[in-house]
């Protein structure tokens, strides 16, 4: 469960930016940024870069986190950041890692899920990045009162 959580907060994890300031000149690169510059840092764009991630950077593939994220991510820290890095990052990552877990372990335990023929395939960023038509699924009960 935690490799497909991690694939899905790759590939569509709700957020697809987070805001630095320059303190200072810095050498970025090849770029030189100014003092005093908001800079957006794309965590979606890293997320989806094949340099990081292989050719197949598209496909929802958990598996490619089996060894851990360091694996996954052939030791870069920064490949892999959908909670932020450093100190400002997210608060509320382990909550949220928890209740996506024990919220999947309660449904998956009463009903097998799957996507209903009408969804049609479409996040956009929107604040967060988000599924444009919703995300319809059929769930069927296993018949068990657990
Ligand atoms: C899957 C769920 C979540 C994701 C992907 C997420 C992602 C993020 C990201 C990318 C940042 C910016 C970090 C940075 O600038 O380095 C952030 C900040 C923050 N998040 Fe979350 N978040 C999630 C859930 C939550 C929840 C459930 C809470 C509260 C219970 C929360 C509270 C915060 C707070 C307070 C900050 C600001 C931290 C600071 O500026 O020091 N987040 N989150």
């Amino acid at each position: 469960m935690t490799m497909i959580i991690y694939e899905t907060l790759r590939l569509y994890g709700p957020s697809n930016g987070m805001m630095r300031r320059t303190e200072r000149e810095v050498q970025l690169g090849k770029l030189v940024l100014p003092a005093s510059i908001d800079i957006l840092v794309q965590n979606i764009a890293l997320h989806h870069d094949p340099h990081m991630w292989g050719d197949d950077v598209h496909l929802f593939k958990p598996e490619r986190f089996a060894e851990g994220i360091a694996k996954a991510t052939n030791y870069n820290a920064g490949a892999f950041c959908p909670f932020g890095l450093g100190p400002r990052n997210c608060v509320g990552m382990n909550f949220a890692t928890m209740e996506t877990k024990i919220v999947l372990s309660m449904i998956l335990q009463r009903y097998t899920i799957s996507l209903s023929p009408t969804y049609v395939h479409s996040p956009i960023p929107y604040i967060t990045v988000q599924p444009q038509h919703g995300i319809q699924v059929i769930l069927e009960s296993l018949g068990n009162d657990a």
